[in-house]
């Protein structure tokens, strides 16, 4: 008889962060098709951006000190001596006593130092009068404000999100040196599970329902499934399923047969993978207890319990950790969380983790969270949730109105 030695959520998490590395291999990939994607390399600023002075308004390039004293009864007088066009190299020196229009965007002439914005003066006839004064960079980008060309832009790890994707674009960088997708094998296993496709099922059969959750979520990770088909409860053949999987992928993940019943071999299939083998079976979590977690060699397996709300659960728990890990993502990053009160008291065993399934509802400007409760086994309970409340292993139970961490499913 084997017994569960069971690992907090907390031990677990290091145990993932200490054992999972960098897949290590790279891509290169055009821009436009590099976000979500993690950086191989630091990105170190080619040039300047902007590559010159900018005005941030629209009105008049002029020297700060031409304007000092000015105000709406006491305006001073500058010559107005041209006007910058947009896009154009602007090689006119502006003297003391003059100013020159200039758009938002346009570029300083060489001896101004700031833009008095079109509201606060008037041009008669040439005669620009100033009602207000500025102050030298008023209304002005600096060369170099964004970016300041060879600093360090981007540090290898970071995860290239729209705004990184931005500023790579500002400086002419086209391409991009990434780690690959992360390759994920799955299989699902059970006597009694069938093809989702299967119309018409005998009684005791089940459509398999993990294949589809745990893709989608590795695919809206960035990763690429192998899926290696339904197994049934049989030794050997789960055997084979995970070697030929294993060779092929980076990281084996797999669902059913987690628990300690008499048909449940998942354990010595891991095993059999390879060492260091098995480092946790069992967290201390609800649902989801009958987790697997094992490194073989340089490879992580993660063996996930059958219901398919804990299976989905700790995928988004401890297999998004994994991807990330793999994915070469600098820190371990969360799964994102807002905050939300509860609306009824839930007990939780002290040492357990638990997480409740919730509807999200906004009443009076404050985000409350409304458990809806039900069995691991049953789906349709993550269909109608929001999210997931986090009552962290330290603590009794939460009572209502308290304010509780909420992991966002939509
Ligand atoms: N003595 C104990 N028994 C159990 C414990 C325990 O601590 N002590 N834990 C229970 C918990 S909690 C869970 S969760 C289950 C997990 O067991 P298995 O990982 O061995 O899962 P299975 O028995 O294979 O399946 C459980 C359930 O889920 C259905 N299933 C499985 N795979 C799929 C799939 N791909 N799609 C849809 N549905 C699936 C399966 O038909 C079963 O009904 O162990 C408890 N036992
Ligand atoms: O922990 Mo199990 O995953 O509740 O059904």
């Amino acid at each position: 008889m084997q017994f569960y030695n069971v690992k907090s959520v907390e031990e677990t998490f290091s145990i993932i962060n200490q054992n999972v590395t960098p897949h290590g291999a790279t891509v290169t990939l055009p821009l436009h098709q590099a976000r979500g994607f993690v950086l191989a390399e630091d990105i170190i600023a080619p040039e300047d951006v902007p590559g010159f002075d900018r005005a941030t308004v629209d009105g008049y390039a002029v020297k700060a000190q031409d304007t000092y004293g000015s105000s709406e009864s006491n305006p001073q007088f500058l010559e107005v001596v041209g006007e910058i066009e947009m896009g154009e190299e602007v090689t006119r020196v502006l003297e003391k006593g003059q100013a020159m229009a200039i758009p938002t965007g346009g570029m300083l002439p060489p001896g101004s130092d700031s833009v008095i914005m079109m509201e606060y003066c008037e041009n008669l006839d040439g005669l620009l009068n100033t009602y207000r004064q500025v102050a030298p960079q008023e209304n002005v980008i600096q060369k170099g404000e964004d970016v300041q060309k060879g600093a360090q832009l981007l540090a290898k790890g970071t995860r290239l999100r729209a705004q990184e994707l931005g500023v790579l674009a500002s400086l002419g960088i086209t391409e991009v040196t990434v780690y690959r997708p992360v390759r994920v094998g799955y299989f699902s296993s059970g006597d009694e599970i069938v093809s989702y496709q299967t119309q018409e099922l005998k009684v005791g059969q089940v459509r398999d329902i993990n294949q589809l959750t745990i893709s989608a979520l590795i695919e809206e990770w960035g990763g690429e499934v192998m899926f290696g088909g339904i197994v049934p409860d049989d030794e050997e053949q789960l055997k084979q399923t995970a070697h030929r999987l294993y060779e092929q992928v980076d990281f084996l993940v797999m669902s059913g047969g987690s628990s300690i019943g008499a048909k449940d071999y998942m354990t010595a299939v891991i095993q059999s993978l390879g060492d260091p083998g098995v480092l946790v079976h069992g967290v201390s979590i609800k649902p989801g207890k009958p987790t697997i977690f094992s490194m073989a060699g340089k490879k992580p397996v993660l063996g996930l319990p059958g219901h398919p709300a804990s299976a989905m659960l700790i995928f988004l728990l401890f297999g998004q950790t994994v991807m990330r890990r793999l994915q070469g993502e600098a820190e371990r990053s969360l799964p994102r969380r807002i905050e939300a009160r509860i609306t009824q008291n839930i007990a939780s065993s002290p040492g357990r983790a638990d997480y409740i399934r919730v509807r999200l509802a906004k009443k009076e400007g404050e985000w409350w969270a409304e458990p809806i409760l039900g069995k691991s086994g049953l789906i349709s309970t993550l269909v109608a949730s929001d999210g997931l409340v986090e009552i962290a292993s330290g603590k009794e139970g939460v009572r209502q109105g308290e304010r509780v961490p909420v992991i966002m499913l939509r």
